[in-house]
């Protein structure tokens, strides 16, 4: 067996121990192979059973429907439902449809623990017999695991799907705590045909038989088998090797906040994948409300976003970059770290209130959705009326649009008209509410009508309150139906966009006011200047989202539907509601509906921005969560504020903490190295422990011509060693030139700046300039960390002047 892979786990090795004779013996192994062909050949055959089974309903179902009574119709469409559902599910084929089987021995099992999990798993009393030969025992039952239960027409299990409580023990034993499985087996199939089997002996003390027969052990262990295995661009599911501790935080109950820490490559990500498939099984109608995934990139949910289907699970999960949270709204550029801190700070949170507000009062105003941003509804939408009823700024693309000064209107036969100062009290007065900005247009509205009504005077005409009422509400009908005086209100209380406003703060000047006391000038300059790009930014979105909050969605004018003659008649129409939701309407609220979920999964949560956590949070507002990340990478450089946002966005909901501790990715040489780093980045932080160890240092290369000449060459050197990938991780400024080096090797090797890494990982990785990647960020040395952890297999150094290598072209950072 490999030695290297006797690793301690918090509750026991990785993997038990397997004889060598037996490993090596090919008879055994095709006998095996033999056995659980042979189930999954049954499997199959039951398999198609349900098939028909289910087409056989379906065609009653359609029968049904023609008899024509409601009581047959519901029935048939319940009946369609259920089919069509079973059949989706078989007919989907799966790879490794049966992946699993456990051997045990005889006893019962405890209670359901609150996991789902069965507790007291121990053999029964006289399960193990002890003679001067030896400690003997029989195998009383064999389970096999898959992706989804089958039974049989007895309705005994032929598979147990890998989510039910009796699964569990297939991922709990360990040799140090094995419970009453002897064997843990991994089968590997393709369609319908055992390739090949993977034994674990969890009690290998003893002297075990299956049906009178010794109990046979066939190959290195699964897990091995599983790390070993080339990596290509999308994750494989672990369904098959998930081990006892990851487990545990898969099974855990949803309650609350999951709370899950590790290294690099300890499976937080796929865990993370596993618990969202464990939740729906667990509890369907619960997690209805829909499970959200938050990844940090587009890269990764890529990479991730198949392990889900592989599960049989996708429906009801949502995987999303958290530049893509926002509807409509795509990150596509990085911004610099600088403006990335001030743009993702609690500081932003006030820049954004004021300018909410400001966008309204601005001298000069702004055009929403002018600029390089695509335009939204109500976005820049002009005055209407004509210009002596009307007197505002010019409204062309190149001078932005001002608030109309003074607002003219006829009412009772009279000009009224108010001036700029009477306009700006009132604005003023409406804008001390404190709902959002667009909700408080009727506000406003509200107001401006009071001022023309005073000014017009009827109020004293009548002394009678009754008929002073009546008067009141036909000047208002009167003036509020002119065209001037709705194309007033359009242009002096526009319908704020957050785009808009956005848009509104690229103007520097604006900004400085806006954020005067809060951003320092040089931040003012910057952030100015990145809103003027083509494009958003990650950080762009979260403001986005926030802005949609602030602003609040517009209050829509209740629309009457025309009336009906005979509803009128018949009084009807008192009955009916007089709003009907228009279909825009409708897709709004289903769109806001959409925004909240049952659950949320946050990965890499250590490098959410407090204002980013406020996004998600909106999201998650009555869910449970589960919340995974490393505070060693994260790459956000004020941890102490992100903590203080998640605390605020989690709620006092009660935590329960996981801790991984088994690097399952890196081999120890390169997981050593990249320890190097942690202690400069963290000290005093652990590093995980690697689960194997491969014996290839990692290699460290000088740049000799060029740097594009030396990096070309070492991700050449690599696609020759490894089967799989090759990532080529540089700092960020360096993407585009890296992957014009790349050009022509091939699509199994890519170039990613340093941020952009996160999460992924490959067979080899060249890691350009460690110093560079240092030196970009306050943050550069938990990013130089993330780095240096994306290989499964080899790592190669380039190092440039700035990395100061020494004698055997070791940089200055990684050296002792
Ligand atoms: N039990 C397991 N069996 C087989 N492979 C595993 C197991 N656990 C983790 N892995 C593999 O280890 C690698 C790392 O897992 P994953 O990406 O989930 O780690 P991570 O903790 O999210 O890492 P990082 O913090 O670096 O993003 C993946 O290839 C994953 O499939």
């Amino acid at each position: 067996m490999a030695a290297q892979a006797q690793q301690e786990t918090a509750l026991g090795p990785v993997h038990g121990s397997v004889p060598e004779e037996s490993v090596k013996d090919d008879s055994v192994r095709e006998r095996e192979i033999g056995i659980e062909q042979q189930h999954l050949d049954r499997v199959y055959r039951r398999l198609e059973e349900k098939i028909h089974e289910a087409e056989f309903l379906m065609n009653d179902a359609a029968q049904r429907g023609q008899v024509g009574t409601p009581g047959a119709l519901a029935e048939r469409d319940a009946q369609v439902f259920r089919a069509g559902i079973h059949l989706n599910r078989l007919n989907n084929e799966f790879e490794d449809f049966l992946f699993g089987r456990i051997d045990l021995l005889p006893g019962k099992d405890g209670k359901k623990g609150p996991d789902g999990a069965y507790t007291a798993v121990e053999p029964a009393e006289g399960a193990v017999r002890e003679d001067e030969t030896g400690r003997h025992a029989s195998i009383a039952e064999t389970l096999h695991i898959g992706r989804i239960g089958v039974l049989d027409a007895d309705y005994a299990p032929l598979v147990i799907d890998w989510r039910a409580p009796a699964a569990a023990p297939f991922y709990r034993s360990t040799p140090v705590d094995p419970g009453r499985v002897v064997r843990r087996r991994v089968i590997r199939s393709k369609g319908r045909r055992v390739l090949g089997v993977e034994d674990d002996l969890m009690r290998p003390e003893l002297q075990a038989t299956l049906d009178g027969r010794t109990l046979p052990v066939v190959g290195d262990g699964a897990l091995m088998a599983a790390l070993g295995q080339a990596r290509s661009h999308t994750m494989r599911d672990i369904v098959a090797s998930i081990q006892a501790e990851q487990d545990l935080v898969i099974r855990a109950p949803a309650a609350s906040v999951t709370y899950v820490e590790g290294g690099p490559g300890t499976g937080k990500t796929a865990v993370a994948l596993h618990r969202a498939a464990y939740l729906l099984y667990q509890d369907r109608r619960r997690y209805a409300g829909g499970i959200l995934i938050v990844s940090p990139t587009p890269l990764l949910v890529a990479y991730t976003e198949g392990v889900l289907p592989s599960l049989g699970e996708e429906g009801q999960v949502a995987i999303r970059a958290i530049g893509s949270l926002v509807d409509d709204a795509e990150a596509t550029l990085y911004d610099s770290p600088a403006v990335a801190r001030a743009k993702g700070s609690y500081r932003m949170l006030k820049v954004l209130r004021k300018a909410a507000r400001g966008a309204l009062e601005a001298p000069g105003g702004f055009r929403q959705g002018s600029g390089p941003r695509r335009p939204e509804r109500g976005s820049g939408r002009g005055p209407a009326g004509s210009a002596e009823q009307l007197a505002f700024g010019a409204d062309t693309p190149e001078t932005p649009a001002g608030p109309p000064v003074r607002l003219r209107v006829v009412a009772f036969g009279r000009r009224l008209e108010l001036e700029a100062a009477e306009l700006d009290r009132v604005k003023q007065s409406a804008l001390s509410g404190t709902a959002p900005v667009n909700l408080l247009r009727p506000r406003a509205r509200k107001l401006l009508l009071d001022a023309l009504w005073a000014q017009s005077g009827a109020g004293t005409r009548h002394s009678d309150p009754e008929l002073a009422a009546e008067l009141r509400s036909s000047f208002d009908e009167d003036v509020a139906s002119e065209d001037s005086f709705i194309a007033f209100l359009d242009a002096w209380w526009p319908e704020l966009t957050p785009r808009g406003v956005l848009a509104a703060m690229a103007d520097e000047r604006r900004l400085g006011r806006w954020a005067r006391r809060i951003l320092n000038p040089g931040e003012v300059r910057r952030v100015a200047r990145s809103l003027k790009r083509d494009g958003l930014s990650v950080h762009d979105v979260a403001m986005l989202d926030e802005l949609q909050a602030i602003l609040g969605a517009p209050a829509r004018p209740r629309k009457r539907r025309d009336l009906d003659p005979l509803d009128q008649l018949t009084g009807l129409d008192e009955l009916m509601p007089v709003r009907e939701e228009s279909q825009r309407e409708r897709a709004e609220r289903l769109a806001q509906e959409r925004t909240e979920y049952a659950h949320v999964i946050l990965d890499e949560a250590q490098d959410i921005t407090p204002m980013q956590w406020r996004m998600v949070g909106r999201r998650g507002r009555h869910a449970t969560w589960t919340v995974v990340g490393d505070p060693a990478q994260s790459s956000w450089s004020d941890p102490d504020e992100a903590a203080q946002a998640r605390d605020e966005a989690l709620g006092s909901r009660p935590r329960r903490r996981f801790t991984l501790t088994v690097n399952y990715r890196n081999p120890a040489e390169i997981a050593e190295l990249a320890a190097k780093v942690l202690a400069l980045a963290m000290p005093g932080s652990e590093s995980p422990s690697a689960v194997r160890s491969t014996g290839v240092a990692p290699r460290f290369a000088v740049v000799k011509d060029t740097l594009a000449q030396t990096v070309r060459a070492e991700a050449a050197h690599l696609l020759d060693r490894v089967d799989g990938t090759v990532g080529v991780v540089v700092a960020m400024n360096r993407r585009e030139e890296a992957a014009r080096w790349l050009a022509g090797l091939g699509d199994r090797v890519v170039a990613l700046g340093s941020l952009e890494a996160k999460g992924l990982e490959y067979d080899a990785t060249v890691v350009v300039s460690p110093a560079e990647i240092a030196d970009e960020s306050p943050a550069g040395l938990r990013v130089l960390y993330v780095a240096l952890t994306r290989a499964t297999q080899q790592l190669t150094i380039v190092s440039g002047e700035r990395d100061e290598p020494d004698g055997d072209g070791v940089p200055d950072l990684l050296r002792d």
